[in-house]
């Protein structure tokens, strides 16, 4: 296969591989302006582009002008569906295996330079832009003449950026940026990480979710609708990039704890994806973020006269069921065995199922579930070290019996399984769960969803969250419940009166969903509460001490998880690896840390956590037998480091 990227245009004369290529030059100066050319035979497979399908498109009409009967079949845009001449492996545009009486695409593509290059993001520099670059990239002129160093240039866009009020207009000013240049955006993100996480991720983007309609400008991932039902394969390969990595996907129907927001959930697998660049170092345009728009029961959005998505009500039972299959088919096809894909923010009723369904025969995992779990678990694990004993010495109880809820329980059962050695049945036993009947108890068993019933422990009915704290006497406290709120000053008092140190973890997001403040927890525990919530709080200063929460948060987790299966070729995810991203991200953090009362190392260091996490994620991959990419790495952690994405700028020739 040929092999022809950017950086072999640039280079001129790097075009590796065999095959049929004409090189011009379009513009006669400059040493950028080379036109590639696809003769024909031995075409590049796979490195289609918009070009490509118009030109296919433009075939398709030649065709039915020419209604020959006996050309039709072997057309190329049959040749995907109904391959009828032999051709190469992943012959996608059937150059290979046209016969000569049959139609090729001449495709061809052009290096950015001018004004052009300024307008792409992947290469574009601003004023960081050499002079020696600006001469032979026909910029002269297109910029004024002072050349800014990219530090230069991230200090000035954070100023521009904290003049702006209101965290929504700070948002579209991080994705204009990340349209206009991304190495800065990632940069910007990566040196500011503690100060921008709530911008472009939780509590901002939930914001950003709802009002999506109005703010959209361009498409950041791709949009698969039930229209598109049967053309799944053809829109991935309508995706610039052909080297996925991770896609993460969503349907849209649970967006953090706002609900169902429709075709608008877009936000949320581009913010996510944008930290499994800066958090975890995949390369930008590995990552794929889509949305599933089966339509949306959300009454306002579908009264809305800027609603982007399908006006109807949500598909469900086989017509929502064909549209996940065909979509995962395809994914596969398109991008083989090792492509990661995250399911995010799903519905309790169709994320287990299609976890289940799917985590035996793809790279798949379900952030909410399993990714919130090993967030957890690792503050629990750290947790230790301050309220001392180990996880069989704890009680827990939930506020909220989802994905979340279950996911965490789930895990935490099976660490203390393994600690103790006890059967999961028994240290499950250890955890109590209220949804919004009450406690969950035997006597309901019957009546409740398949994922519940694990966590039906003989106890009489209780129907309020204080009488279950009561009753049940937990040290811990989780809420999941996507309610903000429900951490009344009656709960918090009674975790109070029942130990000395309370964990309190508000888990819901944004922050208007989260179970109570920082400022609550600290107050009505007298201080004493160990508080981390989903989205983040600032520092509370209570009888003269500063306490700063903690933010338990799947961001710690998915980025080095993703790289860690990335790194390694892994092919399926298994509950050991969720369990290895605990234990890292726990070891990371720091008896400073703990001094501070904190449970979670500051988000400013994630790079170094996500590489660990990586790495230990990659040894149990490998030693379960999942990993493909062999020989394993003698140094796990560096070789995380050394596969992370650097956003400094390249130097063009
Ligand atoms: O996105 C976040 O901040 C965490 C998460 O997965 C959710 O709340 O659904
Ligand atoms: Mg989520």
């Amino acid at each position: 296969m040929i092999s022809l990227n950017r950086s072999s245009f640039l280079n001129n004369t790097r075009i590796s591989g065999s095959g049929s290529y004409s090189i011009s030059r379009v513009q006669r100066k400059g040493p950028v302006s080379v036109r590639v050319v696809a003769l024909g035979s031995n075409g590049r497979a796979g490195e289609g582009n918009a070009a490509v399908l118009a030109e296919k498109n433009k075939l398709k009409e030649m065709r039915e002008e020419s209604e020959s009967p006996s050309s039709s079949s072997t057309l190329i845009d049959d040749v995907d569906s109904k391959p009828t001449v032999a051709g190469g492996v992943q012959d996608v545009y059937g150059e290979d295996s046209a016969t000569e009486d049959q139609f090729v695409t001449p495709w061809s593509v052009s290096v950015a330079s001018g004004y052009s290059l300024l307008r792409d993001p992947h290469h574009n520099k601003g004023l960081a832009f050499t002079i020696r670059e600006r001469d032979a990239h026909f910029l002269r002129g297109l910029l004024p003449p002072t050349v800014a160093s990219q530090d230069l240039q991230v200090k000035k866009m954070m100023h521009n950026i904290r003049q702006y009020q209101v965290p929504l207009q700070k948002y579209m000013a991080m994705m204009d940026l990340q349209e206009r240049n991304q190495r800065l955006f990632y940069k910007l993100l990566i040196d500011n990480v503690e100060e921008l996480l709530p911008i472009v991720y939780t509590p901002t983007v939930g914001e950003a979710c709802q009002k999506y309609g109005s703010i959209f400008m361009r498409p950041q991932g791709l949009f698969i609708s039930l229209k598109e039902k049967g053309k799944i394969l053809e829109v991935l390969r309508n995706w610039p990039e052909k080297n996925i990595q991770v896609i993460v996907v969503t349907d849209g129907e649970r967006i953090l704890g706002l609900g169902d927001l429709g075709c608008q959930g877009m936000g949320i697998p581009v913010g996510k994806l944008s930290l499994y660049t800066a958090l975890g170092g995949i390369r930008p345009s590995a990552c794929l973020p889509i949305t599933i728009d089966v339509g949306t029961n959300n009454e306002k959005l579908l009264n809305d006269e800027f609603y982007i998505g399908l006006k109807q009500r949500r598909a469900t039972g086989q017509e929502y069921a064909e549209l996940l299959d065909e979509f995962m088919m395809a994914v596969k096809q398109n991008y083989g065995e090792k492509v990661l894909i995250q399911f995010e923010d799903f519905a309790n009723h169709n994320a287990f199922d299609l976890l289940a369904k799917y985590g035996t025969t793809h790279l798949v995992f379900n952030d909410d579930i399993q990714g919130t779990a090993s967030v957890v678990l690792a503050g629990l694990v750290a947790g230790q070290k301050l309220v001392g004993g180990t996880l069989a010495d704890h009680r827990f109880l939930f506020l909220g019996a989802g994905e979340a809820g279950t996911g965490i329980a789930e895990l935490i059962a099976l660490e203390m399984s393994k600690q103790t050695k006890a059967p999961l049945e028994e240290t499950r036993k250890k955890i109590w769960l209220v949804d919004s009947k009450g406690l969950i108890v035997s006597s309901r068993k019957e009546s409740l969803q398949q994922f519940k019933k694990p966590w039906a422990h003989e106890h009489e009915p209780i129907k309020e969250l204080v009488d279950a704290v009561k009753a049940i006497r937990p040290t811990v406290l989780i809420g999941t419940s996507g309610a903000g709120r429900t951490f009344t000053k009656e709960v918090v008092e009674a975790m109070a009166s029942i130990n000395e140190k309370p964990i309190i973890l508000a888990l819901s997001n944004p922050t208007s969903q989260s179970e109570c403040t920082a400022e609550e927890a600290y107050t009505w525990s007298q201080g004493r509460a160990i508080f981390a919530s989903g989205s983040p709080f600032p520092p509370v200063e209570y009888d003269g001490k500063v306490f700063v929460p903690g933010q338990a948060n799947n961001a710690y987790i998915f980025p080095g998880l993703g790289l860690g299966l990335i790194m390694s070729g892994a092919i399926r995810v298994h509950d050991d690896m969720l369990l290895a991203a605990s234990e890292a991200l726990a070891a990371q953090v720091s008896q400073e840390n703990f001094d501070r009362g904190l449970i979670y190392p500051p988000f400013t260091n994630i790079r170094k956590i996500s590489a660990h996490i990586a790495a230990n994620v990659a040894a149990k991959a490998y030693e379960l037998g999942l990993a493909t990419r062999l020989p394993q790495p003698k140094d796990l952690v560096k070789y995380a480091e050394s596969c992370m994405y650097s956003p400094a700028y390249r130097n063009y020739r």
